[in-house]
């Protein structure tokens, strides 16, 4: 069942990123008008170097607008100092990346603590590994771990701190179908069970069927929106 709240998390308006390296500039976003709502699963689609890194970096205040507005809830964004940026990004953001980055010489278990350490309302560190159903390797090493597991610790990691938003910048690019599937799995049960707002980014279509909405980016320009009527499961894709 597809449960949309209506309250906005992300508004952007005519946001553009430009890279200029000396002579050369590349325009990576031209003009992104874009809102995600309360509870939302969207998916941004778009071939290699279309833009959905930059916009998903620029959404998680990582990076910087060129021109135009973001706002995350009341926050404008692109008018927050980088201090204020970091404390947005600390508190309500979840950022799960194509590489795990996990530390090697930590377990799964305390590579999730390190960031319940620090956060203000943390689910325990077990409980986030359930939620990815790994809390019977929690106290393996990453290299004693699949590629799939090792995603699913750091999905565990970025929602243990209970992010308003998850950011997931290619999560599956490393990994083969089956193991990919699992992943897009806990994803999707992070976000029907804990209503986290989640965007995908992908360059795989298939993928698209599990989100509400899907946000097609072509040469840094949004080329299509399309809200799903209803959404398959992980399960049920293929690629
Ligand atoms: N730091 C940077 N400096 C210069 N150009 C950049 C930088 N980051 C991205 N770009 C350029 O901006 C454009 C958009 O890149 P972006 O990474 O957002 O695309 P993408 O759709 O995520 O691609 P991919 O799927 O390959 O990761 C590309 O032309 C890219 O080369």
């Amino acid at each position: 069942m597809n449960v949309i709240k209506t309250g906005s998390v992300f508004r952007t308006k005519g946001v553009t990123k430009v890279y200029e390296m000396g002579d050369v500039k590349v325009h990576a976003l031209r003009g992104i008008d874009l809102e995600l709502v309360e509870g939302e699963f969207i998916v941004l689609l778009g071939a290699s170097g279309s833009g959905k890194s930059t916009l998903l970096n620029i959404l998680g205040g990582l990076d910087t607008p060129t021109a135009g507005s973001v706002f995350y809830q009341d926050q404008e964004l692109t008018a927050s100092s980088p201090a204020a940026l970091t404390q947005f990004r600390r508190k309500h953001v979840g950022f799960v990346f194509q590489f795990y980055n996990l530390i090697p010489s930590l377990t799964a278990r305390e590579n999730v603590e390190l960031v319940t350490e620090i956060a203000s309302n943390p689910m325990d560190p077990l409980e986030a590994l359930e939620m990815v159903k790994l809390q019977e390797r929690a106290n393996h090493f990453p290299a004693q771990l699949s590629g799939g597991e090792q995603q699913r610790v750091a999905i565990a990691r970025a929602i243990a701190k209970r992010p308003q938003v998850l950011l997931c910048d290619e999560p599956t690019g490393a990994l083969d179908v089956q193991t990919g599937i699992v992943v897009l799995e806990a994803i999707a049960r992070i976000n029907r069970e804990l209503g986290t707002t989640t965007a995908v980014i992908t360059h795989n279509a298939a993928i698209s069927a599990m989100a509400d909405r899907v946000v097609s980016l072509s040469d840094g320009q949004i080329s299509g929106v399309k809200t799903n009527a209803s959404k398959s499961g992980a399960a049920e894709l293929s690629w």
